[in-house]
């Protein structure tokens, strides 16, 4: 197994939920970007998108990035982690890299009842979609992906291990 797993993916697809259930099943320690952010800045990402703006944000996780690059952990990501060429560069050198795709419908499902996602504010359908599309790319050079939509977390966190067992 591999000495460190990032788990990538639009807002929505399961990194957070995936990658906690993932470390219980193989005994590794997950630590989430978002949540190393929070803690580390005593912040909330909504305050920081308003205070500082995005581009700020994206340092930040690239700093959170290079802080943990001496775990053996699962890294649990923030959606837009993979924007910046250099927070794909540091995750692709320092282990394997996991595309949790998911369908758009059932990303706004997932999400509509949790306004934490100051990106997801006040954006229709379409413009989620587009966002997800531009992305696309970079989400896709992941060493392994695999798709969540209409699968439990159980399924998932077998399908995943199975992958990473290969
Ligand atoms: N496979 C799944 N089936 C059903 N619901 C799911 C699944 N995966 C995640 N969820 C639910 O979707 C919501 C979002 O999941 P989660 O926070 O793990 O996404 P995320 O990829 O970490 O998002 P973000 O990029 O914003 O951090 C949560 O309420 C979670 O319980
Ligand atoms: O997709 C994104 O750009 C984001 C996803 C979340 O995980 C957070 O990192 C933040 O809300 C931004
Ligand atoms: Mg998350």
């Amino acid at each position: 197994m591999n000495e460190k797993i990032y788990l990538t993916g639009f807002m929505g697809s399961g990194k957070t939920t995936v990658g906690q259930a993932l470390g219980k099943a193989i005994g590794y320690q997950v630590i989430d970007t978002d949540q190393w952010i929070e803690q580390t800045y005593r912040t909330s990402i909504s305050t920081i998108f308003e205070e500082k703006g995005e581009d700020y944000f994206r340092s930040l996780e690239t700093e959170a990035l290079r802080n943990l690059l001496n775990k053996r952990a699962i890294i649990t990501t923030g959606g837009g982690i993979v924007v910046r060429e250099e927070n794909r560069q540091i995750m692709k050198q320092s282990g394997k890299v996991v595309f949790l795709d998911c369908e758009i419908e059932e990303v706004i499902r997932r999400t509509s009842m949790d306004h934490s996602r100051p990106l997801l504010k006040q954006k229709n359908k379409e413009q989620i979609s587009a966002m997800f599309k531009e992305r696309l790319p970079f989400y896709r050079e992941a060493d392994i992906q695999i798709d969540t939509t209409g699968k439990s977390i159980l399924n998932l966190v077998e399908e995943l291990k199975s992958l990473m067992l290969k």
